[in-house]
């Protein structure tokens, strides 16, 4: 990894403003999928420097909530800043540890600045209420305050923008946050914290902590001192977190996993929706949260979308992410590869048929060749579970009503999308749709200004936009009387 700033890459965790090894100096390899290779350590903390990270950011929130809006906006907007003068570190980081393409990668690096920078607006529009009380001589007052010390817990499928889409709205509001990143990627996130401390983020406010998953969240989850807790990650993780947290009543944000239909009406243009349906399916290799996960195509048009779709997966690029023209990086880790084999396997067991890739690309460790289904019916596992993988399996719909039902029929509720030109068609769906969120003629549909979020057992609360923030603030009712 040729870094310009080499000190950008950090093997210790950040506490306290302190970088430091694990209290017992044990530490965890951190590998580069696409080649096996050891990249770099990291401590493997537990509970105790957990603690300590909590302690610092309560003893650090004081001076932080005092700080005016407009103190905390330009320290997020400087970090911001220094986010995006370094994006070609930040980015190279990313893709040896998560092994994305490298454009992806400074894509990942832009969009998650974009969440600084939004919300060092959104931390200076916090305002409160003066509302109309039932007696002349009393007023009725609506402040918002900070929630007070947060942690968050973020996956390794986007290693920055996970986190800035929740420290971001932590700091405007005027708490600080504990962090603990995926143990497959954790050095975006010591990365992100070298440009925290540079930024002027004081000490304390913003710490990191790795190591034992099940050790730090413990901590995180148990201590009263914690007033918030923030996941990215598994629905089946979540839920374990959502129990932890009920001891202690904390608030919560869940943005947990996905199960995307991608409708294609026969009314759709077919080559705007193959378009959509490469950029939602196989960015990332197929690992995002928000990929589409079931292609739902309308009798008429299936044969002539499932053969454009394939002429179209047949051109993307397999290799590692670091060479030039490769759109499809390697998958995490040997557990995802099997994930895709078993559901491939699920469905041609069942009656599907694979008319491009189905098997481990030919470069070894954890590549896959991008992969398109058809015959998929409802009763095989790709119908209910989120492949995370680039594996399309096309089913057949007749109507609009079929449709809808079984884009709706799945205990997940993230992102949709639909391909349409009929405008009553594209209201009735889009209303629907039982989803936080629908892509209509759109695949890519994330934005730091529209709230991001699922319902169902795809999550809690929302990100980004003015409602991101709502989640780190609390309101307070002042009852003036006697006036
Ligand atoms: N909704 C979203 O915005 C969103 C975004 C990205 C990923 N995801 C979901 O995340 C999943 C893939 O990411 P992943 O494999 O990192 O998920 P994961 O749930 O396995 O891990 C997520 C984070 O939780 C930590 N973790 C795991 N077990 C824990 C425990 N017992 N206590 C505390 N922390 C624990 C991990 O170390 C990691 O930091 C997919 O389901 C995907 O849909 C959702
Ligand atoms: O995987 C989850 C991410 O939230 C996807 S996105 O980059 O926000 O669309």
């Amino acid at each position: 990894m040729n870094l310009k700033d080499p000190t950008l890459l950090r093997q210790q965790c950040y506490i306290n403003g302190q970088w430091q090894d694990a209290d017992n100096k044990e530490s965890i390899p951190v590998n580069n999928p696409a080649t096996g290779e050891i990249i770099a350590t990291i401590p493997k903390m537990g509970a105790a420097e957990t603690r300590r990270a909590i302690d610092a950011a309560n003893a650090a929130w004081p001076a932080w909530r005092k700080k005016t809006a407009k103190e905390r906006a330009t320290i997020l907007r400087r970090w911001n800043d220094l986010m995006l003068a370094n994006v070609d570190d930040l980015a190279a980081i990313l893709t040896a540890e998560q092994g994305k393409p490298l454009a992806e990668a400074k894509g990942e690096i832009a969009y998650a600045a974009s969440y600084l920078e939004w919300f060092s607006e959104e931390a200076r529009r916090i305002d409160g209420e003066i509302i109309a009380a039932p007696a002349n001589d009393r007023r009725f007052l609506v402040i918002k305050q900070p929630v007070g010390v947060t942690a968050a817990i973020t996956p390794w499928n986007f290693p920055s923008a996970m986190i800035t889409r929740k420290v971001g709205p932590a700091l405007a509001a005027g708490c600080p946050m504990v962090l603990k990143p995926a143990t497959q990627t954790p050095l975006s996130a010591l990365a992100l914290a070298v440009l925290a401390e540079r930024a002027g983020v004081p000490a304390g406010v913003f710490s990191v902590v790795t190591g034992s998953a099940s050790a730090i969240g413990g901590e995180l989850t148990a201590n009263p001192i914690v007033r918030k807790l923030s996941f990215t990650g598994s629905t089946e993780v979540g839920r374990k977190l959502i129990a932890q947290s009920a001891e202690t009543v904390k608030k919560l944000s869940m943005e947990l996993g996905g199960n995307a239909p991608f409708i294609v009406f026969d009314d759709a243009d077919l080559d705007a929706a193959v378009e959509g349906a490469i950029a939602s399916k196989y960015r990332n290799a197929g690992q995002t949260c928000v990929c589409a996960n079931r292609l739902l195509v309308q009798a008429g048009v299936y044969d002539a979308f499932a053969a454009k779709l394939a002429a179209a997966v047949g051109k993307l690029k397999v290799g590692n992410g670091f060479e030039a023209g490769v759109t499809q990086g390697p998958l995490i880790d040997d557990n995802a590869v099997a994930k895709v084999e078993e559901h491939i396997a699920d469905a041609v067991a069942k009656g599907a048929q694979v008319i491009l890739g189905g098997k481990r690309h030919h470069l070894g460790q954890t590549f896959f060749e991008p992969t398109v289904i058809t015959g998929v019916t409802r009763d095989m596992k790709v119908a209910k579970e989120e492949t995370f993988g680039p594996m399309a399996p096309l089913f057949k719909f007749e109507t609009e009503e079929e449709a809808i039902a079984m884009a709706n029929d799945t205990e997940f509720g993230l992102a949709s999308y639909f391909y349409s030109r009929d405008i009553g068609r594209i209201f009735r769906v889009g209303e629907a749709l039982e989803y936080g969120m629908v892509g209509i003629n759109a695949g890519i549909i994330s934005s730091e200004v529209a709230p991001f979020g699922g319902v169902k057992q795809s999550g809690l609360g929302r990100e980004g936009s003015h409602h991101g923030i709502e989640d780190y603030v609390e309101l307070k009712y002042l009852c003036l009387a006697g006036l």
